[in-house]
């Protein structure tokens, strides 16, 4: 069932702006499903929260939360639960006060119960810290509490801005994993806002890419993965392998010779993604210098400097990979390669 839905929402600030922050979004969140959103700075996302919680007029559209419109909904009648960037705890004030801030705040009455505050530390990963200091606790703990107070009332809809934006990237990815296992065991519906790609990738049942107010690209990680709908949203993702090709049959003529398409892809003049995993070393093929070489942990991330056209991002294993300078040789496999749809398609 869908919970949230945004319906041709427009936001512009002030009527001579030049450009809309939301043009014409439509959106639906489902129950219980985790969308992020992800793009650019500028590209409207915050605004985008801001609109659902309440704490921005909408210039046109509607939001429907359970299918009522929430037009006329103050901000603390929606049944959302807000957590920002800079988690915005009370820096004089004790975990337990801070969590139970989110209790009453939303009218649990006078005296939440500790056993509520001491669940939500629980859940988060911090029993039993109720009466420590908030500014004696790390960046990483900090982010816990403000999710514990965000999760406190049981909001409906649980709206993240950047929740990780601040920690660092190992702490990033462990938190990740862990939001990831709590959101799917409470059955949490989340809307949440990053532009780091990895942690959307990592966090969310559907992705949504957003370019200047409007939405490029949604769907499931694997689908914008393996499909990116426009080269605004490959090159965003971090693709840079893309060139004019011209596609006849199974075939692409780019700058780098011949590249095999898949089958059914648009034929004549397009652009191509080659992922890198698609640009394989082998015996005879392109000829290239290796320009960098960097260990990615499972993998290798080549830069090659091929003898034409632009340079060209590989990966290969971690055994025999060649070195910086090495001459190598490249073929490319069409499973790794994208047909990329008109930018206005997007
Ligand atoms: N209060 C405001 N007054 C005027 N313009 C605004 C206001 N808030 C946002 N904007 C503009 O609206 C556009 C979208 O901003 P928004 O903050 O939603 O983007 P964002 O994708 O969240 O960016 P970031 O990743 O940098 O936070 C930007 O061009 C921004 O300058």
């Amino acid at each position: 069932m869908t919970l949230l839905q945004l319906e041709g929402v427009s936001v512009r600030f002030g009527e001579r702006a030049a450009q809309y922050a939301l043009d014409g979004v439509d959106l639906a969140v489902a129950e219980h499903e985790v969308v992020c959103v992800l793009g650019p700075s500028g590209s409207g996302k915050s605004t985008l929260l801001r609109v659902v919680a309440g704490l921005q007029q909408v210039s046109a559209g509607r939001v429907l939360l359970g299918g009522a419109d929430q037009a006329d909904v103050p901000v603390h009648r929606r049944g959302v639960g807000l957590m920002f960037q800079d988690h915005q705890l009370f820096p004089h004030r004790d975990v337990g006060a801070n969590v139970s801030f989110g209790l009453r705040v939303r009218g649990a009455g006078r005296a939440p119960s500790a056993d509520r505050v001491a669940q939500l530390l629980e859940l988060v990963g911090l029993p039993g810290a109720q009466s420590r200091a908030v500014a004696s606790l790390s960046g990483g703990e900090q982010q816990r509490v403000a999710l514990a107070r965000a999760l406190a009332p049981s909001p409906r809809l649980l709206m993240l801005d950047e929740p990780l934006g601040q920690l660092d990237r190992g702490l990033r990815e462990r938190l990740v994993v862990e939001l990831r296992g709590l959101f799917s065991r409470l059955g949490t519906t989340v809307l949440a806002v990053t532009h780091d790609q990895g942690e959307a990738f990592a966090l969310a049942d559907r992705v949504v890419v957003m370019r200047d107010g409007r939405i490029a690209q949604a769907g499931t990680p694997l689908e914008v993965w393996q499909r990116p709908a426009s080269e605004f949203v490959a090159r965003f993702l971090g693709f840079e392998n893309v060139v004019p090709a011209v596609v006849s049959g199974p075939w692409a003529a780019t700058a780098w010779g011949k590249v095999p398409v898949p089958a059914g892809s648009p034929e004549g003049e397009q652009r191509l993604l080659i992922r890198p995993a698609g640009v394989v070393l082998c015996a005879a093929g392109l000829k290239c210098e290796v320009a960098s070489r960097t260990f990615r942990g499972t993998h290798v991330a080549l830069v090659l400097r091929p003898e034409t056209g632009p340079v060209l991002e590989a990966e290969c294993g971690l055994a025999g990979a060649p070195a910086v300078g090495d001459r190598v040789e490249v073929t490319f496999t069409p499973a790794e390669v994208v047909v990329l749809p008109e930018e206005d398609a997007g």
